[in-house]
């Protein structure tokens, strides 16, 4: 650490690690971050959990960018139009953005992992408490302020609604570039199956804040082979810096300490 005038500048000791991963990648005195391995038969079968009740409009879907880490779906969440309840939730959930994690090649990719299976990829879509809170930025930082449904992307069949997103990521190869992106239904990204694990965790990205109820959806869905080579050809680098790869912007599995990991199925 270089600590200049009480602002401590951390050294990037490791060139190949993304800057996110050269501070502590664990939160000091962090008893519930994310993401964990899901051990199935640990996970135990809550009768009370409802379905999980989704409505996402269209006419919601704002634009897309690369924010210099992945490349986020942004929703315009002025109103309760887009959002979930039920399930694990206590209140409805407003839709903030969408986004994947993925690996440089496909034997890795996705942060949660299911009896330490890895997958290729992993889509996260970020909801905030709109009835506790006033805004998604209060939401982060608060006690059950988001809920973020996950769900593993395995290689298979070519993903046709999928391919609308993936035919623009060229116009944002490069760190903070933003094209508009509209009419898109992110539901068509979820697996038909209703079955899903829930827990208590934490932003995977900085700040880390513990104030996510996870959702993780029980089946993948499938993406093509060309599909996840079009991720990868996303850049971490800005315009006019050195060209670094987007690739493996998962973050490691953390500790489940003392957690429960609650099923909706039996
Ligand atoms: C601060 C914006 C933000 C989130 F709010 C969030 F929940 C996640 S994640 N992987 O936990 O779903 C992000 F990656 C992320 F960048
Ligand atoms: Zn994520």
């Amino acid at each position: 650490r270089a600590c200049v005038g009480g602002s401590c500048v951390l050294r990037n000791r490791n060139k190949s690690l993304h800057p996110l991963w050269t501070s502590p990648i664990s939160v000091p005195g962090g008893t519930q971050q994310s993401p964990i391995n899901i051990q199935w038969r640990d996970s135990v079968y809550d009768s009370h959990l409802k379905p999980l009740k989704i409505h996402y409009d269209p006419s919601c879907c704002l634009h897309v960018w690369n924010t210099g880490y992945l490349f986020q779906v942004e929703f315009d969440d002025s109103t309760d139009r887009s959002g979930i309840n039920g399930g694990p939730l206590d209140n409805h959930y407003r839709l903030k953005q969408f986004h994947f994690h993925w690996g440089e090649i496909n034997d890795w990719g996705s942060e949660h992992t299911v009896d330490n299976q890895v997958y290729p990829a992993e889509l996260h879509l970020v909801h905030w408490n709109s009835a506790k809170y006033q805004n998604y930025k209060e939401a982060v930082m608060g006690e059950s302020g988001l809920a973020v449904i996950g769900v593993f992307l395995k290689l298979g069949a070519e993903h046709k609604e999928l391919q609308k997103l993936v035919n623009i990521l060229p116009g944002i190869k490069h760190k903070d570039t933003r094209v508009t992106f509209d009419r898109f239904d992110p539901s068509c990204l979820l697996p038909s199956c209703q079955d899903y694990w829930t827990y208590a965790g934490s932003l995977t990205t900085p700040p880390l804040t513990e104030s996510v109820t996870w959702i993780i959806k029980k089946k993948p869905i499938e993406i093509g082979h060309n599909q996840l080579a079009e991720f990868r050809r996303l850049l971490f680098s800005a315009l006019g810096e050195e060209e670094k790869k987007m690739v493996n912007n998962f973050r490691p599995l953390q500790p489940l300490m003392n957690r429960i990991v609650w099923s909706s199925f039996q």
